[in-house]
Order: structure tokens, then sequence, then C-alpha cells
């Protein structure tokens, strides 16, 4: 495994293309802070809340007592680490996480299309299992292979407890990874690779949900690709067993 760097020191998604937002821009809420009713300050009613856009200090109505600053302010879960068993390395919720909860950015380079083509097959060649390419938009990706937040370390699984949603953030679109469900302290965290993934090589998915696909990201690689190299892959696996009984039979 590479170095892990502190999660708040990493780049964050828009760290590569800083953009200052115009005061235009900014979308700010009717949100009002009544001491009374501490959810009053940028709860699930605010505008801004509901656009998935975080407020922008300075602006916001409800100043420090705004609560849609997740990002800016780096309100992650507590997470660690662990060694899983056949898919490398996986991250743990390290406490008692409620369902909708933000729980980290996935972080990394904002690259190009092009880029995450070229870097995805380049990756490939050089021999690297694991992929970190995930999608922002239709034209840009976030790599996470050299540097990333934990994020990076969250494994697929058919039934995920976790979802990734983008949000909007001093005017750049960031990806959060946020929970599906409540999720006790302990368990693994997880989510559906499916149209985010920009993976390399066709890998078979370990994830033992009753509703596995098999492979990781079948969706989001096309039917017809995923169609056809699952035939390859039976097909091989059918070779190797034959050949086996073979040997042994004879
Ligand atoms: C974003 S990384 C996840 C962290 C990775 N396990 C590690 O050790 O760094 C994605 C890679 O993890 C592995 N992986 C993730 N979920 C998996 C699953 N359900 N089944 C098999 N391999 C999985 C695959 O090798 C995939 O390319």
């Amino acid at each position: 495994m590479g170095k892990i760097r502190d999660a708040k020191k990493t780049l964050s998604s828009s760290a590569l293309r800083p953009k200052k937002v115009k005061d235009d821009d900014v979308a700010i809420c009717f949100c009002k802070y009544d001491p009374n009713n501490p959810e009053s300050a940028c709860g699930d009613g605010c505008l801004n809340v509901m656009t998935s856009t975080e407020c922008i200090r300075g602006y916001c109505p409800c100043q420090d007592y705004c609560k849609n600053q997740r990002f800016q302010n780096c309100e992650y879960a507590k997470t660690k680490l662990l060694q899983t068993e056949g898919h490398g390395w996986g991250l743990l919720a390290d406490e008692d996480i409620k369902a909708g909860q933000f729980i980290i950015e996935y972080c990394g380079e904002v690259i190009s299309l092009e880029e995450a083509k070229h870097r995805s097959q380049s990756y490939e060649a050089q021999g690297l299992k694991d992929a970190y390419i995930i999608s922002l938009n239709s034209n840009y990706f976030i790599d996470a292979t050299k540097r990333g937040s934990l994020a990076r370390f969250i494994n697929h699984s058919c039934l995920p407890n976790c979802e990734t949603r983008k949000w909007t953030v001093l005017g750049e679109t960031r990806v959060g990874i946020f929970a599906k469900v409540d999720i006790s302290s302990g368990t693994e965290l997880s989510y559906n690779y499916n149209f985010e993934w920009y993976g390399g090589a066709t890998v078979c998915c370990l994830c033992r949900a009753a509703n596995c696909c098999l492979f990781l990201a079948a969706k989001s690689q096309g039917f017809q690709v995923i169609f056809f190299r699952q035939l390859l892959y039976l097909f091989e696996k059918f070779t190797v067993l034959i050949l086996i009984r073979i040997i042994l039979v004879d």
C-alpha cells in the first residue's frame, strides 16, 4: 500500500482548478438562525441543502451557525483502514454513522476524459491491480491513485451501505461518500461502483451480496462489453477446469 496522507491535507477535487465564485453567482439561502431551534440553521429545509449546494462563509445569513459547509470544513465521520479477505484494503466506520450523514470526500487529481483513458491503460500496463478513477461529470474524472483521501479505500458492494453524491462547493462539483443507511461502528463501508468507476481490467466481485452482479461496475462498462467479457471469463475458467480434469484423470 502506498503512503497514506492525512485526508485533511490531501488535495480536494477542486484544488487543482481553483475558481473564485463571483458575487452574483453565490447562492444565498433564506434560513434564519433561531437560538431556540438549532435545526433552523441550514438544515434539511435550507434552499442550498435542497439543491446540494454548500453555503459560503461570509454570505450565509446563519453565519457561524451554518451547518451546510461540510465539505469546506472537512466534517468527516471517524473511519479506519482494514485489511479485507481477498480485495486489499477497505475502510471501516469507526463510530456509529446515521443514514444520510456525510462520511468523507472522494479527493484526488481532477483529470479530463482523455487523461483518464490514458492513465487507466497505463496503470493496467504497469500491473496496478486496484483502480481509483471515478467520474466527476461527463468531462472530468477524479484520480486517487497517487494522491487522495481515505475514500479511495472504500470497496464496491452490490448491496452497499453508502453512496456517492455530487455537491456544488464554492462553484465546483465535488464528490462525497454519504451513508445510505444507519451504519454501526466496525462495519465496512461500501458503495456501488456502477456508473462512477473508471476501471481497467475486469474484476470479479467478492462482495458476497445475494444480488451480486459478479463483476465490478458491470453496468457502467456497457452491457455488450461486459457480456462478452463475462463469456470470455467463463470460457477461460471452463478451459482451465477441463485441462485440470484431463491432467488428473489421465
Ligand atoms: C478504489 S479501490 C478500493 C481499495 C482497494 N481495496 C485497495 O486495497 O486499495 C478499487 C479496487 O479494489 C478492489 N475491489 C473493490 N471492491 C471489490 C469487490 N467487491 N470485489 C473485488 N475487488 C474489489 C478492486 O481491485 C478495485 O480495482
